[in-house]
């Protein structure tokens, strides 16, 4: 029988924010045991006190326990930050094996350059999620090596499904990805932190703007979700000719609202694409990024 995804054993490299997103979501929604997950870091025993006793969930940073359980591990997942894969990639190299799936969450890091680096010619999945995966509301872009078999296709499928939305979508497509959905979450958490100042500085509580802001952000998304009306008929509906919406959308016109979030949207795309050839020409310069 094939590998079942509630029994396949999962390390994490790095045990950061992102990695506790995908586990949190993991462990609530009941697709893999605490048991079957094994975290690593470079050296904060804090945080691996913290996710063992928050989840039940294996950490450590100890170099044997470390290697011993890479070697334990169906799916390893890469989740540390651009600028410590080539330091943890040497480490990594000679402790991976060719029948493992390997998934990277790395920003910008290629299929490609992941292999190289790591001279493997195992089955590589690259994605792209975020962290409202924390949740079970994550949006995951994935890509897959021509040599990822239909099993460890289906499981990273499954892995990504379990804690939101998968698109899998070519691999030169993840950069505008992490664009829109990747960074995403950040520009919808400084428009509700200016929102919500907006509110405060116009004499509401800081209490009411919060939950003011929280609920017309949840409201709106849920409206596009549940009528199936595109965002700007929603808008249209909203905005009464000559009204107050009108005002505030000729406001938000003036600063060029829309052309700042597409900006930064292609900025972010860019980045992530500048991290990943830093990574490469760093590895083959021999030096840190
Ligand atoms: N935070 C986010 O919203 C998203 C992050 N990502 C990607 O996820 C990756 C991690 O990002 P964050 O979780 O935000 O970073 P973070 O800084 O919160 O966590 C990075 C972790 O990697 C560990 N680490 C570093 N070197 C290591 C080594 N040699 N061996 C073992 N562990 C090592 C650190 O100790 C830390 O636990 C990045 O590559 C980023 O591009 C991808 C999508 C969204
Ligand atoms: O900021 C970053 O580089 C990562 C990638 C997408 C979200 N966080």
């Amino acid at each position: 029988m094939s590998l079942q995804l509630s029994q396949a054993k999962i390390a994490f490299v790095g045990a950061g924010s992102m990695a506790e997103a995908i586990v949190r979501g993991l462990i609530q929604t009941e697709v893999a045991q605490p048991g079957n997950i094994y975290m690593m870091n470079r050296s904060n025993q804090d945080r691996l006190a913290y996710l063992r006793s928050e989840y039940g969930l294996n950490a450590s940073s100890d170099p044997q326990t470390k290697e011993n359980y890479l070697a334990g591990a169906d799916i390893v997942v890469l989740c540390m930050k651009p600028k410590d894969v080539e330091s943890s990639f040497a480490e990594l190299r000679s402790q991976l094996r060719e029948n493992q799936l390997l998934v990277s969450v790395i920003a910008g890091l290629s299929i490609a350059k992941t292999e190289a680096l790591l001279d493997t010619h195992m089955g590589i999945v690259r994605t792209m999620p975020n962290t409202s995966s924390t949740i079970g509301l994550g949006a995951t872009g994935m890509s897959f090596s021509s040599n990822v078999n239909e099993t460890y296709r289906g499981l990273a499928i499954q892995m990504f499904e379990a804690v939101g939305i998968v698109s899998v979508v070519d691999e030169d497509k993840l950069e505008i990805v992490t664009g829109v959905s990747g960074s995403g979450p950040a520009y919808v958490y400084y428009f509700m932190e200016a929102m919500t100042q907006a509110g405060i500085d116009g004499g509401l509580s800081l209490e009411d703007a919060k939950q003011l802001t929280l609920q017309t952000v949840l409201g709106a998304a849920h409206m596009v979700q549940h009528t199936n009306e595109e965002p700007a008929e929603l808008r249209r509906k909203v905005t009464s000719p000559n009204g107050a919406t009108a005002a505030a959308i000729e406001a938000l016109d003036r600063f060029q609202f829309r052309e700042g979030i597409i900006q930064a949207v292609n900025r972010s795309a860019e980045r992530s694409k500048e991290m990943g050839e830093q990574i490469a020409a760093a590895s083959t310069a021999g030096k840190s990024v």
